[in-house]
């Protein structure tokens, strides 16, 4: 279903003039894809997503400081932790202490990743609410990070859906490396668009498309994004892009062009997954609220008070916070 076009669009989506038409032409966007929507949502995705890779163990009483810390700031989901097996990512060992130290600000939801149905069993008995599975569009990452192939993987998640479902639990999908993998190079907009179809119809409410090791460029985005809007409504549909090549606020730029209006991100741009060697952090969730603004686009989060918390986090992680907007404003703040 398409969503109403606004008539005043900000200046930087507006159509080109001259050369810049062309451009515009060659990236395919008629009329009825430019389209912006007046409010995001952000989905922090820093607790797992930015923290998972860590080789130190942090703490549970930090990670839980840090969770009650982005509470605060308006987000209204922060993805919290992960019910894997500790043989395979140990940082996310303590999942069970963390989901049930932290404090639920109503309004905010937390959801947590579980990758089989052992992984539900124990999310759910440390109160989850909402979960997410996560499949891939390459064979060989899936292989690497979940130890079984793309079907298998399906199967397995067809059971935790059903059960998540019946237990009154939302469920969220991911599909890794949907702009390239770093095994097998380039993957093909029509298996994105598969794999995401497929943990749609087995009852995930929303599709991450994650560009696993942030090697997409704005017009492998769209290309992508017409392939998986043609089998998926866009407003079940996010975008979940690491900043490796420095392209994460360009390529979300033609997502949200796309009628895409959930954005995963990391603040400080922390973090990297462990099966996907030379992957750096996610899209700063401080660089993408200052895109947004600038769009006139609503969040609701406070920037500044994002921009505490990551050089809060920073901070105990002893490095430097790698949002540009963060170093920017923070002398300001
Ligand atoms: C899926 C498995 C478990 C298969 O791993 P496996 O070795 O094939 O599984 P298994 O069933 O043979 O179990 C092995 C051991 O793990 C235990 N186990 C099994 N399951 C669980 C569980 N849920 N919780 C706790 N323990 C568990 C199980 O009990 C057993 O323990 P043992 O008998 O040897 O003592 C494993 O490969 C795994 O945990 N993988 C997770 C990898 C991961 O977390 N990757 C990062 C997240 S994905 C990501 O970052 C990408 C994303 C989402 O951000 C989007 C993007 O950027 O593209």
């Amino acid at each position: 279903m398409m969503r109403t076009m606004r008539v005043a669009l900000p200046a930087v989506l507006r159509p080109f003039g001259g050369h810049q038409q062309l451009v515009a032409r060659r990236l395919t966007l008629s009329a009825q894809q430019r389209i912006v929507p007046d409010y995001v949502k952000i989905v922090e995705v820093g607790p797992r997503d930015g923290l998972q890779n860590e080789k130190t163990m942090i703490p549970a009483e930090v990670k839980i400081e840090f969770i009650d810390r982005l509470s605060a700031t308006g987000l209204p989901v922060i993805e919290t932790t992960s019910f894997v097996s500790p043989k395979w990512v140990p940082q996310m060992a303590d999942a069970p202490k963390v989901l049930t130290g932290i404090q639920r600000r109503k309004g905010v939801t937390y959801p947590v990743l579980t990758p089989n149905l052992k992984g539900l069993e124990a999310a759910i008995a440390a109160g989850a609410e909402e979960v997410a599975i996560f499949g891939a569009a390459s064979e060989s990452f899936s292989q690497k990070n979940i130890n079984c192939s793309i079907d298998e993987s399906l199967k397995r998640f067809e059971e935790v859906c059903q059960k998540a479902i019946r237990e009154g639990l939302r469920v969220r999908g991911y599909v890794s490396t949907v702009l390239g993998c770093p095994y097998e190079g380039d993957i093909s907009p029509k298996m994105v668009a598969t794999v995401a179809k497929k943990l749609y119809d087995m009852g995930c409410y929303e599709i991450s498309l994650g560009d696993t090791i942030g090697v997409g460029t704005p017009l492998k985005m769209a290309k992508m994004l017409e392939a998986v809007k043609d089998v998926i409504p866009v407003e079940c549909l996010a975008v979940h892009c690491h900043d490796t090549y420095g392209q994460a606020v360009a390529n979300i730029t033609m997502a949200l062009q796309h009628g895409i209006h959930v954005v995963d991100s990391s603040v400080a741009g922390l973090g990297g997954c462990p099966y996907a060697k030379g992957a750096t952090g996610n899209v700063a969730t401080e660089d993408v609220l200052y895109l947004l603004e600038g769009l006139g686009i609503k969040t609701g989060v406070s920037l500044p008070e994002v921009i505490k918390v990551g050089n809060w986090i920073s901070q105990k992680l002893g490095r430097e916070n790698a949002s540009r907007v963060a170093k920017a404003m923070t002398p300001k703040l």
